[in-house]
C-alpha cells in the first residue's frame, strides 16, 4: 500500500478529527504521536502502511521556531515514505497567535516543497465552522463572539483570516470569495492561480457547505501542500480515486474489542466541554478539581484518583476535569501566568490518566487538545488506530500496548475530543459507541 497523503497536526485531538474524516472517506489512516526518531527512519521504515498517515505533533502553543522544526522533521519522514501531498492541519478555530504558529509553519513547509502557494481553508461546517469573506464563523457567531475570544492558550480576537494569516507570515494573503466557490473547482483553482500569479502566498478560500469543501479539495488536487481543518479532507480522497490510486477500503474503521474500565479526562474549558460536564453531573461520578486551591499537579492527581476508587465501573465513566469557567481560568494564571498554569494542569491530568490506566481502565475520553497531547505523551503511546465516529470529527481510537502471539492485540481505547466539539451528552454517548 503506497502512502498517498502525508499528514501533519498541530495538535493531537486535531489529528484524530482529520484521521477520522479520511478514514470515513476512504482511506486506510493511521496517526503515529510525535515524529518518528531519526535513527528509527531508517530502512525498514517504521512508519506503518497506509493510505494517508497523521502525524500528531503538539506544536500549537509551542515558541514558533521548535513548531517548524518539528513539522519539517515530520514533513521529512512522510515525504522519505513516499507521500505525494502534504497536509497541514490546524484547528477549525483557526486557534493561534500574532506569533504563529500556522503562518510560520506553513512557510517553512512551503519552502521544503520549493512550492509558493497554498490554500488555507479551516470550514467544517458539520461541527458549525464556515468562511464567508475571509471571515470566520463558529455556528451562528463570528469567531471573536464564539467563546474563543477566551481560550486560554490562543484568544481568538479577530474573526478576519486574511488578516489574522497576514500577520503570521512574510508572505501575503489573498482571498478565494464565496462568488467563486458557489461556482465549482473550475472557477476555485483559476482563481487560486490568479493568486499565486500574482504573488500572493496563501488563498483563504470561503467554504459554507460540504459541497464547497468537496470543489475546493478538487481544486486543489495538483497543490503539494494543502492547509486547514480536517474540512477540506474530505475532497482529496476521490482526487487519489480518480488517479487509480486508492482501492476500496470497506475495513478502514474497524477496531479490536473494547475492554475495561471506562472514564473522561477533562481539561478543555470551553464552551462545549463546560456544557458536557454540566449534562454528566446528572448521570455520572464527576469530580472538579479546585486547581486554584491546591496549585500542584501530583496533588490534585493523587486527590483525584483516591476519589475514584470503589467508582470506576464498565458501564458508566467517572468524569475528572480541571476545566473552568473564564473567571477562574482568569484567576489561575494570575497566579501562576498563562503558560505555567497550562501546564500544572496539563502534568495533573497526564498524571490522572495514567493512575486510571494502572487502575484497569480500558475506554478513556480526553477532552481538550492540549491536554490530549499530555495524557497520550504520558501513556507511552506511539500510534493510533483509527475507528468509527462518536461525534463529527470524533472517534474512537486503538492505541496498541502489546498481544500475545495469536491473541487479540491489547491495548487501550481513547477518544480525544477537541474542546469544542461533540453534543452535551458526548460523556455519555461514547461508551454507547464502543
Ligand atoms: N482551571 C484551569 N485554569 C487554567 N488553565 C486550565 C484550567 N483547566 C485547564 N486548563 C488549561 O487550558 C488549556 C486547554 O487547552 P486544550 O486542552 O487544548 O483545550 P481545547 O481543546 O478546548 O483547546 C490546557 O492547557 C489546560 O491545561
Ligand atoms: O479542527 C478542529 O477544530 C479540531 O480538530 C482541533 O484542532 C481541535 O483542537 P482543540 O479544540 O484544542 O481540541
Amino acid at each position: 500500500m503506497p502512502l498517498l497523503l502525508g499528514c501533519i497536526a498541530d495538535d493531537f485531538t486535531g489529528a484524530t478529527d482529520l484521521a477520522s474524516m479520511l478514514v470515513k472517506n476512504g482511506m486506510a489512516t493511521v496517526q503515529v504521536i510525535g515524529v518518528p526518531p531519526a535513527a528509527e527512519r531508517q530502512e525498514p521504515f517504521p512508519l506503518p502502511e497506509a493510505d494517508a498517515i497523521v502525524i500528531a505533533l503538539k506544536s500549537r502553543t509551542t515558541p514558533a521556531n521548535e513548531a517548524i522544526a518539528e513539522s519539517l522533521a515530520a514533513a521529512e519522514a512522510l515525504l522519505a515514505a513516499g507521500a505525494t501531498q502534504l497536509f497541514f492541519k490546524y484547528c477549525s478555530t483557526f486557534d493561534s497567535t500574532d506569533a504563529g504558529n500556522i503562518g510560520p509553519v506553513a512557510d517553512a513547509l512551503l519552502k521544503r516543497l520549493g512550492a509558493g502557494f497554498a490554500l488555507a481553508c479551516p470550514a467544517f461546517p458539520a461541527n458549525g465552522r464556515s468562511i464567508y469573506q475571509g471571515h470566520l464563523f463558529a455556528g451562528a457567531h463570528l469567531l471573536n463572539e464564539s467563546g474563543m475570544e477566551n481560550h486560554p492558550l490562543t484568544p481568538m480576537r479577530d474573526p478576519n483570516l486574511v488578516r489574522v494569516l497576514g500577520r503570521q507570515t512574510e508572505g501575503s494573503v489573498g482571498l478565494v470569495p464565496f462568488s467563486v466557490v458557489e461556482q465549482g473547482a473550475t472557477a476555485i483553482r483559476q482563481a487560486m492561480t490568479r493568486l499565486a500569479e500574482g504573488g500572493r502566498r496563501y488563498a483563504i478560500v470561503d467554504a459554507v457547505t460540504d459541497a464547497h469543501l468537496v470543489a475546493i479539495g478538487e481544486a486543489a488536487a495538483k497543490h503539494p501542500l494543502i492547509t486547514g481543518g480536517s474540512g477540506i479532507a474530505m475532497g482529496l480522497p476521490a482526487n487519489f480515486r480518480a488517479q487509480g490510486l486508492l482501492p476500496p477500503r470497506p475495513d478502514a474503521a474497524a477496531l479490536p474489542a473494547a475492554r475495561g474500565l471506562c472514564a473522561v479526562v477533562a481539561g478543555s474549558c470551553s464552551r462545549a466541554t463546560l456544557g458536557q460536564i454540566g449534562f454528566a453531573r446528572d448521570h455520572a461520578p464527576v469530580l472538579e478539581l479546585d486547581v486554584l486551591a491546591t496549585p500542584d499537579a501530583a496533588a490534585l492527581a493523587a486527590q483525584a484518583l483516591a476519589w475514584s476508587e470503589g467508582k470506576l465501573n464498565a458501564e458508566r465513566p467517572v468524569v475528572i476535569a480541571a476545566s473552568a469557567p473564564p473567571e477562574k481560568v482568569a484567576a489561575l494564571q494570575a497566579k501562576l501566568g498563562r503558560d505555567a498554569a497550562g501546564a500544572l494542569v496539563e502534568h495533573a491530568l497526564a498524571a490522572v490518566a495514567q493512575g486510571l490506566v494502572a487502575r484497569g481502565v480500558g475506554r478513556l475520553v480526553v477532552a481538550g487538545g492540549e491536554t490530549s497531547g499530555a495524557v497520550v505523551s504520558a501513556l507511552g503511546v506511539r500510534m493510533l488506530r483509527i475507528g468509527a465516529e462518536i461525534d463529527p470529527g470524533v472517534p474512537w481510537t486503538f492505541a496498541e500496548t502489546g498481544s500475545a502471539e495469536g491473541a487479540e492485540p491489547a491495548g487501550i481505547h481513547l477518544a480525544l475530543k477537541s474542546g469544542n466539539f461533540g453534543g452535551r451528552d458526548f460523556f455519555l454517548k461514547a461508551f454507547q459507541h464502543v
